[in-house]
């Protein structure tokens, strides 16, 4: 039997999450999301045929696994709000929420509940989410195959030894899919400029980065042995890679990814306390 998932917070990311799992075929009736808004609620009740419910308590109450996926700003209240129940049911918990470490979640939880953070990122809407994976010791090994399937049922997992290598996941897949959706406003606004409709410009840079990431993870050769075959002697492309090389686009990319982590050591610095 499929496990009864409950996901507190239904936004951006437990949407992409419970997409990915109907379309990998996880039963729609095993799946429950809430929010204390109905008006969040009901397009995913009626996109995907999952429960709902405005009631965190009663929707963890017979959960097998509950994901928190609500702000890390409210996640304090959301927890304490729980903590009576989550102590009864001692269900696998699965917080999402960047910053947040496990030891401030016990805390709001009472303490003592196998607890997996994860860091997933939205295109586990498609199936191809990112996920980093930490567990904490109370989880047993069958809870960490579960929590294993549950994400790879939306894309790639990785499990970290480490809670601190969670940070460094947020910046190099959590927050990542925005940097290349930057990379395509630019592409496409530079495309623009010489010449190309917006349509035109945008469509192909799309399909360039989908070919190039299916290109490189097939792939035996190194992306810089990829980049190379792609680069004519005196040709166009090493004019372009020479121009983003001197412009600095790999400390561009270092000190946006270490603002990136630093800002989740921070968060979980100022919503840590007790
Ligand atoms: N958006 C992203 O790309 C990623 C987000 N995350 C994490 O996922 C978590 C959620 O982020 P988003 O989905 O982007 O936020 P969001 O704002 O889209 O969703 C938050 C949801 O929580 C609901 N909510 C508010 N108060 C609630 C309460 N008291 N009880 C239950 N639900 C409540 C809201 O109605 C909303 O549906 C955060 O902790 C974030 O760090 C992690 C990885 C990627
Ligand atoms: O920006 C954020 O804080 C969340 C966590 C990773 C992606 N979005």
């Amino acid at each position: 039997m499929a496990s009864r998932v409950t996901f507190i917070g239904a936004g951006n990311m437990a949407g992409a999450i419970i997409g990915g799992m109907i379309d990998n075929g996880h039963p729609a009736s095993d799946i429950t999301a809430t929010s204390p808004s109905d008006e969040v609620l009901a397009p995913l009740r009626e996109r995907f045929g999952i429960h709902t419910d405005t009631d965190n308590v009663a929707a963890v109450r017979d959960a097998d696994i509950v994901v928190l996926a609500v702000k890390p700003q409210i996640m304090r209240g959301v927890c304490e709000g729980m903590r009576d129940t989550l102590q009864r049911q001692r269900p696998l918990i699965i917080s999402v929420a960047a910053g947040l470490t496990a030891e401030s979640l016990q805390a709001w939880m009472g303490g003592g509940l196998p607890l997996v953070r994860c860091m997933p990122n939205t295109p586990s809407l498609v199936g191809a989410g990112a996920a980093g994976l930490f567990a904490t010791p109370e989880v047993s090994a069958e809870q960490r195959d579960q929590a294993t399937a549950l994400l790879e049922a939306v894309g790639l997992v990785e499990w970290v030894e480490e809670e601190g290598l969670l940070d460094a996941v947020t910046a190099v897949s959590g927050s990542a899919p925005a940097y290349f959706f930057l990379m395509f406003e630019a592409m496409e606004e530079a495309g623009v400029k010489l010449g190309l409709p917006a349509e035109t410009a945008r469509r192909l840079a799309m399909q360039t980065a989908l070919g190039a990431a299916r290109m490189a993870q097939g792939s035996e050769f190194t992306p810089d042995r990829l980049k190379r075959n792609v680069m004519s002697p005196g040709g166009t492309t090493e004019r372009a890679i020479e121009h983003l090389e001197q412009a600095g686009l790999r400390q561009i990319m270092a000190d946006a990814m270490e603002a990136c982590a630093a800002r989740a050591r921070e968060m979980a610095e100022e919503l840590g306390k007790r």
